[in-house]
C-alpha cells in the first residue's frame, strides 16, 4: 500500500495548476446515463474516484473512454441496471446512479453504501424524494430496489436538511420526469450548479440554479453534449491552506475564486494577503505565522466541511487559540487524534474542537482515515521536524490528483512510498 514520506521544509512559493472538481465530476459523470447521444465531459481530474465511476458507467453496458482529461461517454447500449457492491463501498457518489438510471430506464438496483469514517451518512432524502416521484422503492439484501413504470412523475419535494447529493439525485431524476418538480431546501453548492448547468446543456428546463429552489419542468429526451468541470474548490483551499500554515506565497491557476469566498474570507482572517483574478487566486503571508481562527461549516455558502481538517491544522500551528465547529458530518474529527500524536494541543468534545497553536509539530508516522483528513495530515508534515510518513493513502488518491507532484512543484518535500 503507497505511503506519503513529508520532510519539514521552508514556504510553500511558485504556482499549481488547480484540477477539476471531484464533487462536480462525479455527479456529472453519473448524468452521462441520462443522455440521448455522446456525452464529453472535459477537465476531468485523474482520480480513483473517477476511474469507479468510468468502471460503474461500462458495468451498466455503457461505452467509456477516460484519456489525458476527457471522458466520453456512449450510453447507448446500457442494459444492465445494477450498481454492486464491490464498486458502491469504494465511492459513496454511487449513490448518485440511482436518480438518473430509474428516470431513464424505469429501474435501479444500487447496493447501499454503508457507513464511513466521516458518519453513517444516510440516503433517506433520495429516497424520499423519489418515492414522491411515484417510484416503488424497497431495500433488500443491502440493495436499494427502486422501480417506476412509465416516467417519474414531477413532484413538491422539501427537504428536511440540505443535502448536495439528494439534491443532485433528484435534479437528474426531475430533468427527465413527467411535469414540474419542485426541490425546496435544495443545497446551493457550487457542484450542484455545475451540474445543473450541464443538464441545461443537454436540455434540461431548469430554473432558480445556484438558489434553495430548483423547478424543473421534465423532458422526454436529453441531448449529449460537451461540457467542461469546474475547478476543485477544495483543492484549491487545500493549497491555500498549506501555503498559509507554512508561511509562503502561492498562486493557484485554473481557480475559480467565487466558489472559495468563506474559506478566503477565513484566510484573510488569519493574516494572508489575497489577491484574485477571474481565474486565479494569489496568497502570500510575507513570512508571517498565521493567526488562529474560529471556524463553524455549515451548508454553502457558509464555511464547508470538506475545508475544515485542513483549518484545523492551521490552527495547530497558529498564533493564538481557535474553535472548530463541526455541523455536517458527525465523526469528521479523526484526523484529531493523528494531529496531537504529532503534538498538536488540541481539546475535542463533541461537535468542537479548540485548538492551541503551537510553534512546530513533530513528524510522526500517522495514518489517513479519510480524505480531507489525509489532506490534513500531508500539511501538517510540511511543518513538522523531521519525517512524516502517512499511511492509508489511498484515500488521497481519491481526491487529489498528483498530490505529491503538485506540493513538489511548490517547493514541498512530498514524495509517494510505493
Ligand atoms: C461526492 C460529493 O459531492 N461529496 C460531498 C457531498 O457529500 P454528500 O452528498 O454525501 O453529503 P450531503 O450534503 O448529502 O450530507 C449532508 C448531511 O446530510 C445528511 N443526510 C444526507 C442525505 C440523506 O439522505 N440523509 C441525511 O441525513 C448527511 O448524513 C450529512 O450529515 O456533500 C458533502 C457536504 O458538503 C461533502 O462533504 C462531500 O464532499
Ligand atoms: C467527503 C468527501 O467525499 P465523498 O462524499 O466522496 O466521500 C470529500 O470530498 O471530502
Amino acid at each position: 500500500m503507497d505511503k506519503l514520506s513529508i520532510q519539514s521544509g521552508g514556504a510553500l512559493a511558485g504556482s499549481v495548476v488547480i484540477s477539476g472538481a471531484k464533487n462536480a465530476a462525479l455527479p456529472i459523470l453519473m448524468a452521462g446515463v441520462l443522455a440521448d447521444g455522446e456525452f464529453v465531459l472535459t477537465n476531468v481530474p485523474n482520480l480513483k474516484d473517477v476511474d469507479t465511476s468510468c468502471k460503474l458507467l461500462r458495468c451498466l453496458g455503457a461505452e467509456v473512454s477516460h484519456e489525458a482529461g476527457t471522458v466520453r461517454i456512449d450510453p447507448s447500449n446500457i442494459n444492465h441496471f445494477v450498481a454492486p457492491y464491490e464498486l458502491v463501498k469504494t465511492m459513496r457518489a454511487s449513490i448518485l446512479i440511482l436518480g438518473p438510471l430509474l428516470a431513464r430506464y424505469g429501474t435501479a438496483d444500487v447496493s447501499l453504501p454503508g457507513g464511513c469514517a466521516i458518519g453513517a451518512r444516510p440516503v433517506n432524502l433520495h429516497l424520499h424524494g423519489l418515492e414522491q416521484m411515484g417510484a416503488k422503492i424497497e431495500v433488500k439484501e443491502g440493495y436499494i430496489k427502486a422501480r417506476v413504470d412509465g416516467r417519474l412523475k414531477g413532484a413538491h419535494i422539501f427537504m428536511d436538511m440540505v443535502s448536495v447529493g439528494a439534491t443532485e439525485n433528484l435534479l437528474m431524476a426531475a430533468a427527465l420526469a413527467d411535469g414540474e418538480t419542485v426541490i425546496e431546501n435544495a443545497a446551493r453548492e457550487p457542484e450542484v450548479i455545475d451540474l445543473a448547468n450541464c443538464l441545461v446543456a443537454m436540455g434540461a428546463k431548469i430554473s432558480g440554479i445556484g438558489s434553495a429552489t430548483l423547478r424543473i419542468t421534465g423532458v422526454e429526451r436529453l441531448n449529449g453534449c460537451e461540457y467542461r468541470v469546474m475547478p476543485d474548490r477544495i483543492e484549491t483551499g487545500t493549497f491555500l491552506v498549506a501555503a498559509a500554515v507554512t508561511r509562503g506565497s502561492i498562486r493557484c491557476e485554473s481557480a475559480d475564486p467565487s466558489s472559495l469566498e468563506a474559506v478566503l474570507a477565513k484566510l484573510e482572517d488569519a493574516g494572508a494577503e489575497i489577491r484574485t483574478g477571474k481565474d486565479w487566486i494569489e496568497l502570500d503571508m510575507k513570512g508571517k505565522r498565521p493567526k488562529a481562527v474560529n471556524i463553524k461549516t455549515a451548508p454553502y455558502p457558509a464555511f464547508p466541511t470538506d475545508m475544515q481538517a485542513q483549518f484545523c491544522v492551521l490552527n495547530c500551528l497558529a498564533e493564538g487559540s481557535g474553535t472548530i465547529i463541526e455541523t455536517i458530518f458527525e465523526n469528521r474529527f479523526m484526523h484529531v487524534p493523528e494531529l496531537m500524536r504529532m503534538g498538536a494541543d488540541m481539546e475535542l468534545e463533541g461537535h468542537t474542537c479548540i485548538v492551541h497553536g503551537v510553534e512546530r509539530l513533530s513528524g510522526a508516522q500517522v495514518m489517513a482515515t479519510d480524505l480531507r483528513a489525509s489532506a490534513s495530515l500531508v500539511i501538517a508534515g510540511l511543518m513538522a521536524d523531521g519525517n512524516t510518513v502517512v499511511d492509508r493513502i489511498y484515500h488521497l488518491d481519491r481526491g487529489y490528483e498528483h498530490i505529491e507532484t503538485k506540493f513538489e512543484g511548490l517547493g514541498g518535500k512530498v514524495v509517494r512510498i510505493k
